[in-house]
């Protein structure tokens, strides 16, 4: 019997049910789903007030560590950059759709919504995204689960008021509940790079780990979707001593050529600074090395200058 830990919402349960599935049928080992509660779940206040998403993480952490689970799903963009000590990721699956969509009521598109329509979401990339190419449009500030934040645009749940036109969500998170049918539009992973990460799912477990389980993490591994997320979270890390400012950054892997692009907004999204790079050497750390070019570039494009001034919001 393997324990796999994880959050109780629909888009954790609905992610940790296949890696569940996964590992049952690598290992012929049965897979127990156990649910740990976090802060972060039980309460809404304002993420950061709670030092920030990485409470979920820290819960579902300490019970991997105190051993009431063997094995734990995360989404890959809400892990600190950092490596846990005694912790592996002994998996990254092959990733889902890395972009965002948009959900708004009627099935109107975004660029056609009357000025003063509010669009809801809790992150300050998209916030900058959306003041940036929807100038008009009034950015409501959100968080909660995946379920709560449709019924706002949708109205389709009882004691949730339906008080926004449109939302903007990881395509992915709503493929894994079974939403894909409400979203109204996809946005170009070009023009609108999303958090480093993104659609990935890491697959964590004790460093220690052996025998039938960590073979099976190594054969759910996707090697060019782990390099890809590498460097787009070595893009976060390297920046994050210097820019705190939104940030999109999106790698992908085709025919042995790997691509980076990433973007940091200012809050208002009215200043970018842009910077891609694609991997032609034989490096042994591509990831890293893409990343030390794009970050250079970025830097050099004033991204430390987008940063949030102080007592400026
Ligand atoms: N921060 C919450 C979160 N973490 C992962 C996903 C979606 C799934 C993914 O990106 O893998 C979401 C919801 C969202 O951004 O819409």
């Amino acid at each position: 019997m393997i324990r796999l830990g994880t959050r109780g919402s629909a888009l954790a349960l609905a992610q940790s049910q296949r890696v569940a599935d996964s590992i049952a049928a690598r290992t012929g080992e049965e897979v127990e789903l156990v649910t740990i509660t976090t802060q972060g779940d039980v309460s809404t206040a304002p993420l950061a007030s709670m030092g920030g998403a990485g409470v979920f993480v820290v819960a579902v952490r300490e019970a991997l560590l105190a051993g009431e689970c063997d094995v734990v799903v995360h989404s890959l963009k809400d892990l600190p950059t950092a490596p846990h000590p005694d912790l592996v990721i002994g998996a990254v699956p092959k990733r889902a759709d890395a972009r965002d969509a948009g959900v708004v009521a009627g099935g109107v598109a975004l660029k056609d919504l009357p000025a003063g329509s509010r669009v809801g979401t809790g992150s300050p990339r998209r916030q900058a995204q959306l003041r940036r190419r929807f100038p008009e449009l009034e950015v409501v500030e959100m968080r909660g689960n995946v379920d709560t934040r449709l019924a706002r645009v949708l109205g389709d749940r009882e004691g949730v008021e339906h008080d926004l036109d449109a939302v903007i969500l990881a395509a992915a998170g709503l493929e894994r509940i079974g939403r894909e049918g409400v979203v109204t539009e996809h946005l170009g992973i070009d023009g609108w790079p999303t958090a480093p990460g993104q659609g990935a799912l890491a697959v964590e477990t004790r460093a220690d780990v052996s025998g039938a389980l960590k073979r099976a993490l190594i054969g759910l591994d996707h090697a060019s979707t782990r390099t890809a997320v590498e460097a787009e979270r070595a893009v976060l890390r390297k920046l994050e001593a210097g820019c705190s400012a939104p940030l999109g950054a999106h790698a992908f892997i085709d025919d042995g050529m790997m691509f980076l692009a990433a973007r940091v907004y200012s809050p208002e999204g009215e200043q970018v600074s842009s910077a891609h790079a694609q991997y032609v050497d034989d490096s042994r750390t591509p990831a890293e090395d893409l990343a030390n070019r794009v970050v250079d570039e970025l830097l050099q494009n004033g991204a430390a200058d987008l940063m949030p001034k102080e007592g400026a919001r």
